[in-house]
Formats: structure tokens, C-alpha cells, sequence
């Protein structure tokens, strides 16, 4: 398997359950539902995208020969602590759509690698075992095959997908995240106000964007 990395990078996860917490970032090229090119969008299965997945241009992209080459580059992300420091590695696989690639070899390099595994997914394939958090964004459309995770990432609103429709899936958190582009604030309103009407949803916002990290 080669893998194609669009870029690798350290920060805060920003959405989620996990928000705030020190990640490594492994963004893999391409999606199944769009092909990234702005001439494309309106014609995708997914039209809101905010991200650039195209190539192995970003920064410390590349194309990567075996699990062990990508896993070891990811851990060298980390930075030096303690012996015995409680702090978890946290590796997120996210993209375009990481469930194109990510495979069981990767999955045993990361956690030989002493790393727990978090993925970002649109849900359309299913997940192989041993992601240690498996997020779930469904968008609307489109076949949602994997119906269990941690959490479900409703991004809100989607014409088509309402969140009573994907409330009783099992995931143990469900989070509303404002759709971001023109209508932001006002989605934020509307989504903040969902959760308030139906206590089992969650705020999720995009708090990398509100901060200014990557
Ligand atoms: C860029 S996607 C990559 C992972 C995967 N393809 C997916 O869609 O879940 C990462 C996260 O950003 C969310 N997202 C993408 N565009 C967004 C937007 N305009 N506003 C809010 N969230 C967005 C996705 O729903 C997903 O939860
Ligand atoms: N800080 C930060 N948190 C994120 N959580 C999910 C992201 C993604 O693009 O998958 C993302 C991202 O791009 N940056
Ligand atoms: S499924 Fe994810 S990566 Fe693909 S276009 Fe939609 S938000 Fe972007
Ligand atoms: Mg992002």
C-alpha cells in the first residue's frame, strides 16, 4: 500500500469530543464524494467541504511506501516527555476521506507506536477494527454504512438530513458543528438552538478556526 498524505502537522484538535487535546494531524489525499476542484463543487455529493485535499503539496506531504515509513514520521511529531508522563500520543486520521486508506498495517504501526487512534469520516465505508475513536460525519444523500462509532458529527444545517434521522445510531456523543461559509453565524444560532429543543445533541464548534491554528 502506498499512502498518499496530502500534509502532516501538530496542533489542538479543534471539533469533538477531543477538542483541545494535542494531536498529530494526518490529512490523506482525496475524497469519494468530491474531487476537491472548486469546478466540481456543485455537482458533488458533498458541496460544503472547507478543506483542500488535493495532492501530497502540503506541508510535510508526501507519498509514503509502507506503514512503518508513515507511522514513523507521524510519531516524530511528538514531542520528547517524561517517562511515565500520563499524556496520550493522539494521532488523527482525517482528509478527504481517510477510510480510502487507512488500513490494518497503519493501524498496528500507530499503535506499536504507543498511539491512540482517532479517524474523521463521512461514514460511506465501513471501518476497519482498532480505531481507538471513530468520529462519523454523515452528509446528506449519500449510503451511510458505518452506523456505529464514538461520535456522530452532524455538520448543520443539511437540506435532506435531519438530525432525528441518524439520533438513534449508536454512537455515545452526538455533536451539531455550525456549517462554516456564509450563513456561519446564522447556522451557529440555528444549531445552538436544536441542541437547546434536543438535549442529546451537542455543540460542536471548529475552534482551530476561532483560534487561528491550523
Ligand atoms: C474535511 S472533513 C474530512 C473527513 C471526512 N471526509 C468527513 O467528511 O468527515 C473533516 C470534518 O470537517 C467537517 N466539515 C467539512 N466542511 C465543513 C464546513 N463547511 N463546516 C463545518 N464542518 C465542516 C466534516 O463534516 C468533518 O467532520
Ligand atoms: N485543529 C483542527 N482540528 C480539526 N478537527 C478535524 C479537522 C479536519 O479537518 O478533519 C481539523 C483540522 O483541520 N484542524
Ligand atoms: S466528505 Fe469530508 S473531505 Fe470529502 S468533501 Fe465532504 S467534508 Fe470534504
Ligand atoms: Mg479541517
Amino acid at each position: 500500500m502506498v499512502y498518499s498524505v496530502k500534509e502532516i502537522f501538530i496542533t489542538l484538535q479543534g471539533e469533538g469530543g477531543q477538542a483541545g487535546h494535542v494531536a498529530v494531524f494526518c490529512r490523506f489525499t482525496g475524497c469519494n464524494l468530491w474531487s476537491g476542484r472548486e469546478e466540481d463543487r456543485a455537482q458533488a455529493q458533498c458541496q460544503f467541504c472547507d478543506t483542500d485535499f488535493i495532492g501530497t503539496d502540503g506541508t510535510n506531504g508526501g507519498r509514503f511506501h509502507t506503514a512503518a515509513e508513515l507511522a514513523d514520521r507521524i510519531a516524530g511529531f511528538w514531542p520528547e516527555q517524561p517517562a511515565n508522563s500520563p499524556a496520550r500520543r493522539l494521532v488523527v486520521f482525517t482528509g478527504g476521506e481517510p477510510l480510502l486508506q487507512l488500513d490494518a498495517p497503519l493501524i498496528a504501526a500507530m499503535h506499536e507506536r504507543d498511539f491512540f487512534i482517532a479517524v474523521e469520516s463521512n461514514g460511506t465505508l465501513s471501518a476497519p477494527a482498532g480505531i481507538d475513536w471513530l468520529c462519523i460525519s454523515p452528509k446528506a444523500g449519500t449510503p451511510l454504512v458505518q452506523t456505529s462509532g464514538t461520535e456522530l458529527k452532524l455538520v448543520y444545517p443539511q437540506a435532506e438530513l435531519d438530525p432525528a434521522d441518524v439520533a438513534g445510531l449508536d454512537f455515545a456523543h452526538f455533536w451539531l458543528q455550525p456549517m462554516d461559509g456564509p450563513e456561519q453565524a446564522a447556522n451557529t444560532q440555528a444549531a445552538i438552538a436544536y441542541c437547546l429543543q434536543n438535549p442529546q445533541w451537542a455543540l460542536s464548534l471548529q475552534t482551530h478556526k476561532l483560534t487561528g491554528i491550523p
